[in-house]
């Protein structure tokens, strides 16, 4: 459990009336959710409704319009994106993020944040497939170690909160798998946008639908799961029995 000196767990994410987008476009008109400590949310919606936006909002790399990003009390929407992730915030983007022509140990030393090297270990027992392939090249990683890759580096930094984008996209259903049961076993606030509906809903304990930039519904993830209906008029999809 992470408690700080106050005695107050660390992890609370506050996100009010938030309104941002690309340049003057404006696509989040107003997303207010708030994960609590360790919390899992996961953040659903059909393409193109804001998913993606609103993580890179979070971490300031859209243009925000209005509204509050609180990490435990902390506004950080005036910040530049390094105050944010030094300030808890790890992201992985769709994009997955790793240097194609350095090695696998080379890309987590790039995440290590002035902590000793042998905080490498911590990345090597969470995917011990990086630990076999830590002298290859970035380019020579299959689609599903770019990932774990990915999610290493943003753990190396010690988030208090952990954004993912899609991470299963693209990945063989064994691959994903073994990347849920890693993230499954993290201590920390997590918010995951996620194509693969029913994998999100067992890992998260809330989830939000956003609509055209707006959240249309907010509650537990497991009664979400047990709501064909539901399911259907956000996603358009129904879970498999
Ligand atoms: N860099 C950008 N510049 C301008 N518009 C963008 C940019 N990125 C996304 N958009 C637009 O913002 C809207 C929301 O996109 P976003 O990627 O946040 O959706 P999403 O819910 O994550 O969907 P998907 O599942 O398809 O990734 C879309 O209309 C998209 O075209």
């Amino acid at each position: 459990m992470r408690i700080d000196g106050q005695g107050i767990e660390k992890g609370l994410l506050e996100i009010g009336d938030l309104r941002a987008g690309y340049g003057a476009t404006v696509i989040l008109e107003g997303v207010s959710f708030t994960v609590p400590p360790r919390g899992r949310l996961a953040l659903l919606g059909r393409n193109g409704v804001g998913k993606s936006t609103t993580l890179a909002t979070l971490v300031g790399q859209t243009t925000r319009h209005g509204g509050s990003i609180k990490l435990d009390g902390v506004e950080l929407s005036g910040l530049a994106s390094s105050a944010r992730a030094a300030a808890g915030l790890g992201y992985v983007p769709q994009t997955r993020d790793v240097f194609k022509s350095l090695t696998v140990e080379e890309n987590l030393v790039t995440g290590l944040k002035g902590r000793p090297r042998a905080a490498l270990e911590e990345a090597y027992a969470l995917f011990p497939r990086l630990g076999e392939r830590r002298r290859n090249g970035g380019a020579e990683l299959s689609g599903g170690e770019q990932q774990m890759l990915s999610v290493a580096r943003a753990l190396l930094g010690q988030p208090t909160v952990l954004l993912l984008d899609e991470p299963l996209e693209g990945l063989a259903p064994v691959i994903c798998d073994l990347l849920m049961d890693a993230l499954s076993k993290l201590d920390m606030t997590v918010i995951l946008v996620e194509q693969q509906i029913d994998r999100a809903l067992e890992f998260a304990d809330s989830v939000v639908f956003l609509d055209r930039g707006r959240v249309v519904h907010a509650g537990p993830a497991q009664h979400a799961a047990d709501d064909a209906a539901l399911l259907e008029r956000h996603l358009g999809v129904a879970l498999a029995a």
